[in-house]
């Protein structure tokens, strides 16, 4: 819009622009004046979108939990992907020499149990699955082979655990701790040669590359090994007991081993790597026309120390005159062997934890019915499921947090159900119920939807899903459409305000067995 008289010459283009008359001064004053304050007020406006966007976006704190292996590191993969896809596009590099560890573990697994196999039952297992008499021999050479690759098991665990020496019944293993992609790419740049040179340590990454160029070198030797007729046998009578990914990355070992491999986003989702203490996640999300800033706990294998302390500072709020001094020694060891006082003194947020949760999302993996606990070889996983469930439901410092329950792991549940494995065997309870999946899915969810109505401390609403981790499309259909996940986070977020009393004192790190005991009831599951 302009205000400049007809009978005004156009602008000249020139930089010599003709001297304009007062009248013409004075108006394009007045345009100048209203311009200025348009600019003035859409500066204020923008302000106070700003003010408003920062204070109506409010915290909306979630705790994954559940027991080891039930898949929260996997559904946190899944929002990152949804929410920050671009964050995660930057850690698939990192996630390489994990995907090659996942596969070496595999190998050396596989071989552990073929010499097993031979030195004690060798030719009781031959005749059994008509092997004939040559396979150990061809073993032994595969073997040879691979020794390579297998023996830096070791070296590239302690590489990537940042040197935490970690063993479960004499085998090593990897785990994280938050931050964990420094150590293999601090710059997330790529390639690993890279990494090198970038460390200050110069050692980190040495073995990701060796690991690369042995994986490289020995890709048909793992692949004969993986399609051996005795490997299959003992696949086919459930004596090999491997990470439930091994099979897939074990089938895609020639794409896995190009020099090039970066990992796609479905070898994110199957990667094992156990998490340690707590990890957070923060993502922006708009849902309901507010702004959230979401942040997700994975508790990782911390959780039953997490557990031990709401359980504790319950007990504290119900019995005010305790001692102030707590004479205990600390709690048992967590199935890592890493003693779980170190995952409070590495990681305080687990005492303040508590009073965060706004939402607690549990996963139960119902595909475990046949598993055991490696700390505890009675322990049906199931089982163990379902005391934890029934310790947070019990648990009064939790009773605001909303509760949403993921029944995870549908996929190999129905993949076990169809292969024959019958749920009598393992839970005598099932009795001679159909051994269908359906049957199956609804006997385990009314086995825990019955503990949340039996001992829950709050009123609230328990959303449940069926669940299976490592399918996009139904996962992220669940965080997107998942209403009742922030419809609860939403709801947990008001009745928050008002929440219980928490751990006060990030300083706070012991905790009495007993006590925790006391609180983690036992399931009736028989
Ligand atoms: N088949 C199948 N595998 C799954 C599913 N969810 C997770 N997994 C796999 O199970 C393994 C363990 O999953 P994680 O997400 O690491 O388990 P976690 O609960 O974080 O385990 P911790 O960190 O030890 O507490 C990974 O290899 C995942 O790929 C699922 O729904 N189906
Ligand atoms: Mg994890």
């Amino acid at each position: 819009m302009s205000r400049r008289p007809s009978s005004q010459p156009e602008p000249s283009s020139s930089f010599h622009a003709p001297m304009p008359s007062r009248v013409s001064a004075i108006a394009d004053e007045a345009e100048a004046r209203r311009i200025s304050a348009a600019i003035d007020e859409q500066l204020r406006q923008e302000r106070e979108q700003i003010r408003k966007r920062q204070t109506s976006r409010r915290d909306v704190k979630v705790m994954l939990l559940g027991q080891a292996e039930s898949g929260k590191s996997t559904l946190q993969k899944q929002f990152q992907l949804y929410y920050s896809s671009q964050t995660l596009d930057e850690e698939r590099p990192s996630w390489r020499p994990i995907v090659y560890f996942n596969v070496i573990k595999a190998v050396r697994t596989i071989l552990d149990e073929l010499d097993y196999e031979f030195s004690t039952s060798d030719s009781s297992f031959s005749s059994l699955v008509n092997l004939g008499p040559n396979w150990p021999d061809e073993v032994t050479r595969l073997r040879t082979k691979l020794l390579p690759l297998i023996s830096i098991e070791d070296n590239l665990a302690a590489e990537l655990s940042n040197g935490v020496s970690i063993s479960s019944g004499g085998r090593a293993g990897v785990y994280v701790r938050a931050g964990w992609q420094a150590l293999v790419t601090p710059t997330r740049a790529w390639p690993l040669t890279d990494i090198r040179n970038s460390l200050s340590s110069g050692k980190a990454g040495i073995m990701a590359n060796m690991a690369a160029k042995h994986l490289s070198e020995t890709s048909h030797d793992v692949r004969d090994l993986w399609q051996h007729p005795a490997v299959r046998a003992l696949l086919r009578l459930r004596k090999l007991k491997l990470e439930e990914s091994a099979s897939f990355f074990l089938d895609e070992v020639y794409r896995l081993a190009e020099p090039d491999y970066l990992p796609t986003t479905e070898d994110l989702l199957h990667v094992r790597l156990q998490t340690l203490g707590v990890t957070e996640h923060a993502f922006d999300i708009n849902f309901g026309g507010g702004h959230y800033n979401w942040l997700l706990y994975d508790v990782g294998g911390a959780v039953r120390l997490f557990l031990s302390i709401t359980a504790f500072r319950a007990h504290m709020a119900t019995f005010p005159a305790w001692p102030g001094k707590f004479p205990f020694s600390i709690l048992s060891r967590s199935r890592t062997g890493i003693d779980e006082q170190d995952n409070v003194a590495v990681n305080p947020m687990i005492c303040t934890a508590p009073r965060l949760a706004t939402a607690i999302i549990f996963l139960a993996p119902i595909s475990a019915f046949d598993q055991y606990l490696e700390e505890d070889p009675r322990t049906n996983r199931i089982d163990d499921s379902l005391q934890l469930f029934s310790a947070i439901c019990t648990n009064k410092l939790l009773k605001s947090s909303s509760l949403v329950l993921m029944l995870n792991k549908t996929d190999l549940l129905k993949r076990k159900l169809q292969a024959g494995i019958e749920v009598r065997k393992y839970i005598t309870s099932y009795g001679e119920r159909p051994n269908r999946y359906e049957d199956v899915a609804e006997y385990f969810r009314a086995h825990f939807v019955q503990i949340h109505k039996r001992k829950s401390q709050s009123r609230q609403t328990l959303f449940v899903h069926f669940t299976s981790m490592l399918d996009i499309t139904a996962t992220q259909k669940i965080i997107v459409d998942g209403k009742p996940i922030y419809a609860a986070a939403r709801r947990a977020m008001h009745s928050s305000q008002r929440s219980a009393p928490g751990i006060a004192d990030a300083s706070f790190r012991i905790v009495n067995e007993s006590i925790i005991r006391s609180y983690l009831g036992q399931s009736g599951l028989a």
